[in-house]
């Protein structure tokens, strides 16, 4: 896990181990490098905001894309946009000059929130106060920022269906392609289909970017070359194996369906010849106990949901019926080999069905003997956390270096508090200076006296209070140039940041 799962289960997995002490108490986990020491990257290393005893779990499950499987941006995410225009003009009528647009694939970050109806892209922090705000790519001056999102009475939920939230790496071209055609819009106001108002923009991108996913103008080029789209990462197969030799079962469960899993897994799992080649085949199934295609998760961890589970044919693809996961002879064909086939497998593979399906397949008795490891908060990690007990680890692979910078902007981030205590020292001496002025009886010279201490004191605040601002936001640009920290929104826990948060609490 090259980028991202590497961040929260350390770089060499099966190096790793935990130490017992004698009376049975753990000691802190040590994760060692494969040269032994501690030589890990602070990128890589891990960081714990809730600890999870790992002696109860005993099934340990994953997504795929973006999970297992690391897109690569520049490569994957310029094709999303590419396929996303050329659906735009073709299908549906926007001008030829879209054709000729560039994508910056580092300009959009997770967590943003678009305004449909706006055209408006926000950062907000965790009390979904709105701290950045552009229309299009143009920054809202404060007083149209605090016009259109402060003040209310009524707090905004910023929830679909007039908001959308950029909550998954997939998201990120659609975001950027929104801003960009907001943009067109306002300076060739007659060159967009007639009465497309930004909602109406948004929805054809999303109609676009849909497609693109399920027609295979994405998947089919990842097919062909997996390499240019997917970073390899040779410590999923020693993670899996560790994990499988610990006892534990391991499953994939993923919305991708067998097809395109079969080649994205191969890819990630299957032995390099000498030459850097793959051999084609099915051996990355050998890793796991149940793989789960085409799952329509968040769908799929309703407990209750009635859901056909086919059993994948891997050769041909072909779907198979079964009774509820047990495999079902073909009416006319007698054979018993038909019926055995799926029983005698090592790792058998379904499309469809739900939760209960995969806990039978399992013999999972309690869903707190669960780990799921997913990128996608609603998609994987908020239902089957809080609604049917799984134990959960999110992956964020933006915290690699977003963790690096914080280590290299430690100074910067010591003058900050530094800053911000000057502060806030000053503050409150104003504020006692001014409660003695109110409240107490003095002589006029005290009075005098204090009231010119208020007065100096007030602009030494206002300079520390403008120079925290700008030492916050040199500070906040060093992480990205227009929106800043992923995980804070100046000082505050950023939204994406609370989101997270509430998958872990
Ligand atoms: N039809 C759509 N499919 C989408 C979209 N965004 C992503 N995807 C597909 O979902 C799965 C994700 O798989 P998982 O392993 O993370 O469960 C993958 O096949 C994507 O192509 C979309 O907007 N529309
Ligand atoms: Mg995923």
């Amino acid at each position: 896990m090259d980028h991202s799962a590497r961040t929260m289960l350390g770089d060499k997995a099966s190096k790793s181990h935990l130490t017992v002490n004698t009376n049975g108490g753990e000691k802190p986990h040590v994760w060692s490098s494969s040269e032994g020491g501690c030589q890990i990257d602070i990128g890589k290393q891990i960081f714990c905001n809730r600890s999870l005893n790992m002696k109860n779990i005993i099934a340990v499950g994953f997504d795929m894309d973006y999970t297992l499987a690391q897109y690569k941006p520049e490569t994957f995410e310029s094709l999303a946009y590419e396929g996303t225009i050329r659906k735009l003009v073709y299908n549906l009528g926007y001008p030829q000059e879209l054709l000729e647009w560039t994508f910056d694939w580092k300009y959009m970050v997770r967590g943003l929130v678009l305004d449909k109806k706006r055209g408006n892209i926000l950062k907000m922090d965790r009390h979904k106060y709105v701290k950045v705000a552009y229309h299009g790519f143009k920054e809202l001056s404060k007083e149209d920022k605090v016009g259109t999102y402060g003040n209310t009475l009524i707090q905004d939920s910023f929830d679909e269906p007039d908001y959308a939230l950029i909550d998954t790496l997939f998201s990120l071209a659609e975001a950027y392609l929104f801003a960009q055609l907001v943009d067109f819009r306002d300076n060739n106001p007659g060159k967009v289909p007639q009465g497309t108002d930004y909602s109406r923009m948004y929805k054809d991108v999303r109609a676009a970017v849909d497609l693109c996913h399920r027609d295979g103008t994405l998947k089919q080029m990842v097919a062909k070359n997996p390499k240019r789209y997917i970073n390899e990462d040779t410590s999923i197969v020693p993670m899996l194996k560790m994990l499988r030799a610990s006892g534990r079962s391991t499953f994939l469960v993923t919305n991708s369906l067998w097809d395109y899993t079969n080649i994205v897994m191969n890819f990630l799992c299957a032995s390099r010849t000498s030459d850097g080649g793959i051999t084609c085949n099915f051996d990355w199934l050998q890793y796991f106990d149940v793989v789960i295609t085409g799952s329509a998760k968040p769908g799929f961890f309703h407990e209750g949901k009635h859901a056909n589970i086919f059993e994948v044919e891997t050769e041909s693809g072909m779907l198979l019926n079964t009774d509820n996961g047990t495999p079902m002879p073909q009416v006319g064909n007698t054979s018993p080999k038909v019926l055995l086939k799926g029983l005698n497998k090592s790792c058998r593979v379904f499309q469809g069905g739900s939760v209960g399906h995969l806990h039978k397949l399992l013999s999972i008795e309690s869903s707190s003997q669960v780990l799921y490891v997913g990128d996608h908060i609603y998609g994987d990690i908020l239902r089957s956390k809080k609604v049917l007990g799984w134990r959960t680890m999110l992956v964020v692979p933006e915290l690699e270096r977003e963790v690096e910078l914080l280590w290299e902007l430690r100074d910067m981030r010591k003058q900050l508090r530094l800053l911000r205590n000057e502060r806030d020292l000053v503050e409150d001496q104003i504020h006692h200076l001014k409660w003695a002025l109110k409240f107490e009886s003095l002589r006029n010279d005290e009075k005098q006296k204090m009231t010119s201490a208020v007065g100096e004191l007030e602009s030494h605040r206002d300079q520390v209070r403008l120079a925290h601002q700008q030492a916050q936001w040199e500070c906040h640009q060093k992480f990205h140039k227009i929106w800043g920290q992923l995980m804070k929104t100046g000082y505050q826990n950023s939204h994406f940041a609370h989101q997270m948060g509430l998958t872990m609490a």
